[in-house]
């Protein structure tokens, strides 16, 4: 990674690798003790839940299944579409199961609304969410996480998972993209 460039393209680090380790070893704690006793099932949201999947997973000192939808609504770019389409199903019968939807954001809520509607029509045991991030002020569909890593501004943020026009998914950081990187 050409470390100057990505300096560059970011104004404000919000939060180090450090921190979001940090967090999210507290937030397994709080999973752990909800679900003790019961299966899990977490549900991962392609493509930018891959790394909060991978370290909250490996958090929990349990055992969990893993399965992974691909949903669009958003388009290359920083606004949502407004659309929601499935892209990837899950492999699994959830029929029963507690299943915890895990993504890195909820920015309008418009995803994570319609998939805990979505899944919840499948006759799971329950439907939860954890988000590494939430922006209460873009939040314009009703969604409630059971576990949030932060809240932060409504700003658009990059790394860790999330991308500007599929780059800096793999910053190990989560920063503020610079307005020069726009435009
Ligand atoms: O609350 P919302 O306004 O719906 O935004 C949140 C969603 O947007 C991002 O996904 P995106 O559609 O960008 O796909 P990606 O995970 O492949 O980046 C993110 O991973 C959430 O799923
Ligand atoms: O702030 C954001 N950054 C990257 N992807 C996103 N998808 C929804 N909000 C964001």
């Amino acid at each position: 990674m050409d470390s100057a460039h990505v300096e560059n393209d970011l104004v404000n680090v919000l939060f180090t690798e450090a921190q979001i380790q940090e967090r999210l070893g507290e937030m397994a704690v709080q999973i752990a003790a909800d679900y003790e006793g019961q299966d899990l099932l977490m549900v991962g949201v392609l493509r930018g839940a891959v790394m909060v999947m991978a370290d909250l997973s490996r958090a929990l000192p349990r055992h969990v299944e893993m399965d992974w939808m691909a949903i669009s609504s958003y388009g290359s770019g920083t606004k949502s579409s407004g659309v929601v389409r499935i892209l990837k199903d899950l492999d699994t019968d959830i029929t029963g199961r507690h299943v915890l939807i895990v993504d890195e954001i909820i920015d309008t809520g418009l995803t994570l609304s319609w998939l805990v509607n979505s899944l919840g029509s499948r006759g799971p045991a329950s439907v939860e969410i954890a988000t590494l991030l939430r922006k209460p002020e873009a939040l314009s569909m009703p969604v409630e996480p059971k576990y949030v890593g932060w809240d932060i501004p409504n700003e658009f943020v990059v790394g860790y998972g999330l991308d500007y026009r599929e780059t800096y998914r793999n910053l190990r950081d989560i920063g503020t993209l610079a307005p020069h990187v726009y435009s």
